[in-house]
């Protein structure tokens, strides 16, 4: 079953596979730029804010901190995505590492989701361009044979909430003002089969059908009631916390935990690793519609007019705003009386 896993890992995107570079003098640190050109030529100093993905390795303990930084909202855009799938590779590959902690150098988001700009005026093979990408970093993250855990350190709708679901354990900083969620169909978009199913195999099927369908995003402490997160705890605790859970994940060998995570896993993958070519034809035909796109437009400028409504927009109001208008839910009641 171990096999299995990796060879879901392994052999996607082996052109790119490789071409990490490792940051002399400072061993053990990954870091890649948002500009593809850049990966493959070896780099002294590396405090670029370009740098949109950070690996910091404990060569100790063989656990990798994985940090997004793409400001403002780490919008899993297609370089990002690539990117993120070429690490991921690597540390699938690295026999010394056994544990990945996904978190957030963004203040206040771990991730906004999908970059809404991949998804709207382009043309189709973009479309399948971005979904393959977005396919990729699903399989690799869900099937991946490393302990896995997300430290949510901010605001985490639709992809963004879909990377914390694939890790085995959720860590969420115990802010108000953050929500998590699968909210596609506020969007007027939909969340993909897969999607659904990683939703579905975390918090049970009837909170999946109150949460997809409409579209709910939850505060900290109603995903930790839903079970969509597993713990809480203060920001400041949130490293400490998911290292000190990592150590629980890797006293168990490595092997049995990872094919005790495939079985559990593998029959979800199986779904979309059999039709990913349907799958895209499928949200290519989708997103391409003019009614979708009208959708997308329109739920894309409600976010330059929510700032727009503030003068000056201070980020803490601004993340209350984003709040306030997605997130508190009414049906949550609904589902806790379920
Ligand atoms: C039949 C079915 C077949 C197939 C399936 C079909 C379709 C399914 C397709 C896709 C599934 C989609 C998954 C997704 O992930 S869609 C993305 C959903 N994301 C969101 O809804 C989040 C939107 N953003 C926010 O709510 C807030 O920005 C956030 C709470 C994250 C942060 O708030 P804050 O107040 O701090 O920042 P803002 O001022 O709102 O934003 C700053 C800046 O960033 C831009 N932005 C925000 N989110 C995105 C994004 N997802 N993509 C691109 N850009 C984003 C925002 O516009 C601002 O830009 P600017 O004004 O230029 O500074």
């Amino acid at each position: 079953m171990a096999a299995v896993l990796r060879k879901l890992i392994q052999g996607r995107l082996p052109a790119l596979a490789g071409v990490l570079c490792r940051r002399s003098g400072n061993e053990g640190h990954l870091f890649l730029n948002s500009s593809g050109s850049t990966l493959m030529q070896p780099r002294c100093g590396y405090s670029s804010p370009t740098e949109s993905v950070i690996v910091e390795m404990d060569k100790a303990t063989g656990v990798a901190l994985l940090k997004l930084n793409i400001p403002p909202v780490n919008s899993l855009s297609l370089p990002l995505l690539t990117e993120l799938a070429i690490v991921l590779d690597k540390l699938e590959m690295d026999k010394h590492c056994r544990g990945l902690i996904l978190t957030s150098a963004v203040p206040n988001i771990f991730s906004a989701g999908l970059n809404l700009f991949d998804m709207m005026d382009k043309p189709n093979e973009h479309y399948s361009e971005f979904w393959r990408a977005v396919q990729e970093i699903w399989i690799k993250l869900y099937g991946s044979s490393l302990a896995n855990i997300a430290a949510i350190n901010g605001s985490s709708p639709a992809g963004g909430c879909l990377l914390a679901l694939c890790s085995d354990y959720r860590i969420m900083a115990n802010n108000p003002h953050f929500t998590i969620g699968l909210n596609e169909t506020r969007l007027g978009i939909v969340a993909p089969f897969w999607f659904k199913d990683t939703l579905l195999n975390t918090v049970g099927k009837r909170t999946t059908e109150i949460s997809l369908n409409l579209g709910a995003l939850y505060s900290p402490t109603e995903a930790l009631s839903l079970h969509l997160v597993d713990r809480l705890v203060p920001e400041t605790q949130l490293l400490s916390a998911a290292t000190e859970e990592m150590g629980r994940w890797l006293q168990v060998p490595d092997h049995a935990r990872q094919i005790t995570k495939s079985m559990i896993r593998k029959s979800t993958l199986e779904g979309l690793l059999n039709q990913r070519e349907a799958d895209i034809k499928n949200f290519v035909e989708f997103i391409s519609r003019d009614s979708i796109q009208k959708s997308l437009q329109f739920y894309a400028q409600s976010l330059q007019k929510q700032k727009q409504h503030i003068h000056p927009p201070s980020s803490s109001c601004r993340q209350q705003i984003s709040s306030v208008t997605f997130a508190r839910s009414p049906w949550y009641s609904l589902i806790q009386r379920s």
